[in-house]
């Protein structure tokens, strides 16, 4: 009987036994690869001079405001350089337009590193790759055809003007008006009824709890037109044959994309070796991050804005700039899908605003600029608006 158990227990030992040391030599193997991988990468790396790194921390101890820190460093180390995140994590900001171009011209792995994740069943355009990232951009690229996007322009405008209906009660009370969350959630609208067709009411929903709840009358019947019809545009004047006409307005939003670059940055891998033009190369392989930084951000000095000033987007001050200086929407195949539709609803939202309102900003809640995914005030906008008429 001893033995008939022996005979059971012995062979499952000897497979645990086994198993233990295929383990041992999986992991060896493995922490090998990772210590081969990483020699590569350091000594690519070793062709890019940077900011001295700290074997534990990399450069996080040195970076107080991520942003600051890192325009800083590029306009000390030209091109690109290396930014490590702890002891196993390096990333290389590339800031100049070629170096951009080199990496966004080719099929890149592209990491989360916008804000927008674009609603759609299962996973978003944005955080997909491969060629499931390639069926996605194709079904959806028609979508956003110059001609459909000039059809969404009158939704926009509705939604632009409940904003503006609400913005001109706030301007009542003679205090500075939070802008930030009332245009996101202008854009929310504009969005979900453009591209799903569906009214959400997000922009008034919540006031109108409010004021039912203080017994308050209905919103849409203390405000003639609420609904939203442009009417106070000039006859003469319609959005959606107008839009490509709007010069001045096209090269302000460009400036304001310029100084505060919503998206200051992208990052990819590389599935490919690359080697620039001026002829440093890097490895192919996910280990390393390359983080594509917004070329204009390196002409800040210390993120103070330089002169707001719209004429260097003229047609005669743009015919000599690098294709790849300014890139608020990034380029190459993975750039901002969105770019066409979120321009015309920037020009009919500064147009619409500016018609009925003077706008200053209010000095004692200055914008205190953080960038995170996304580059935005920590605190707000706030700003005084004043009725026109
Ligand atoms: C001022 C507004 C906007 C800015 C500055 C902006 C910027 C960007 C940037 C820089 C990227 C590239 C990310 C990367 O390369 O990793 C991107 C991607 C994307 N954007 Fe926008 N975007 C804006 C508005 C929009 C809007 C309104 C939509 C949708 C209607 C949109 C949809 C997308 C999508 C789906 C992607 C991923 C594209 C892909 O991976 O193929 N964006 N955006």
């Amino acid at each position: 009987m001893a033995s008939l158990l022996d005979n059971i227990v012995r062979p499952s030992a000897v497979v645990l036994q086994l198993s233990v040391v295929l383990g041992i030599i999986f992991v060896l193997l493995k922490v090998i690869q990772f210590y081969q991988e990483r020699k590569k990468l350091i000594k690519a790396l070793e062709a890019f001079p940077g900011p001295p790194k700290h074997w534990l921390y990399g450069h996080n101890h040195l970076v107080r405001r991520e942003l600051g820190s890192i325009v800083s460093w590029g306009e000390e180390y030209a091109y690109a350089f290396p930014r490590w995140f702890g002891p196993v994590l390096p990333s290389l900001i590339i800031h100049h337009p070629e170096y951009a171009k080199s990496i966004l011209g080719r099929m890149g792995k592209s990491l989360l590193g916008a804000p927008l994740l674009f609603v759609s069943p299962g996973k978003g355009l944005l955080i997909l790759n491969g060629t499931k990232w390639f069926h996605h951009r194709k079904l959806l690229t028609p979508a956003f055809h110059y001609d459909v996007l000039k059809s969404y322009v009158d939704l926009m405008s509705d939604s632009v003007k409940v904003m503006l209906d609400k913005w001109e009660k706030k301007s009542m009370e003679k205090k500075s008006v939070e802008l930030f969350q009332d245009v996101s959630l202008m854009t929310l609208d504009s969005i979900m009824k453009c591209a799903f067709s569906y009214n959400t009411n997000c922009q008034t929903q919540r006031s109108e709890l409010e004021l039912s709840a203080s017994g308050k009358a209905n919103t849409e019947e203390e405000t003639p037109g609420f609904s939203g019809h442009s009417s106070f545009l000039t006859p003469q004047f319609s959005f959606r044959e107008d839009l490509g006409k709007m010069t001045y307005t096209t090269m302000c939003i460009k400036e304001s994309l310029r100084l505060f670059p919503p998206v200051p940055s992208v990052s990819r891998c590389l599935s490919k070796p690359v080697t620039f033009s001026d002829g440093r190369s890097l490895p192919a392989g996910d280990k390393l991050v390359l983080l594509m930084l917004e070329p204009t951000l390196i002409k800040w000095p210390l993120l103070l804005p330089q002169v707001y000033d719209p004429m260097r987007f003229s047609p005669e001050n743009s015919t000599q700039r690098h294709s790849h200086a300014f890139l608020p929407f990034s380029a190459g195949s993975r750039n901002c899908i969105g770019q066409q539709f979120a321009m015309n609803e920037m020009k009919v939202a500064l147009a619409l605003t500016l018609l009925r309102f003077k706008l200053c900003p209010d000095p004692s809640k200055p914008p205190r600029l953080i960038s995170q995914l996304i580059l935005r005030s920590s605190n707000g906008i706030h700003l005084h608006l004043r009725k026109i008429h």
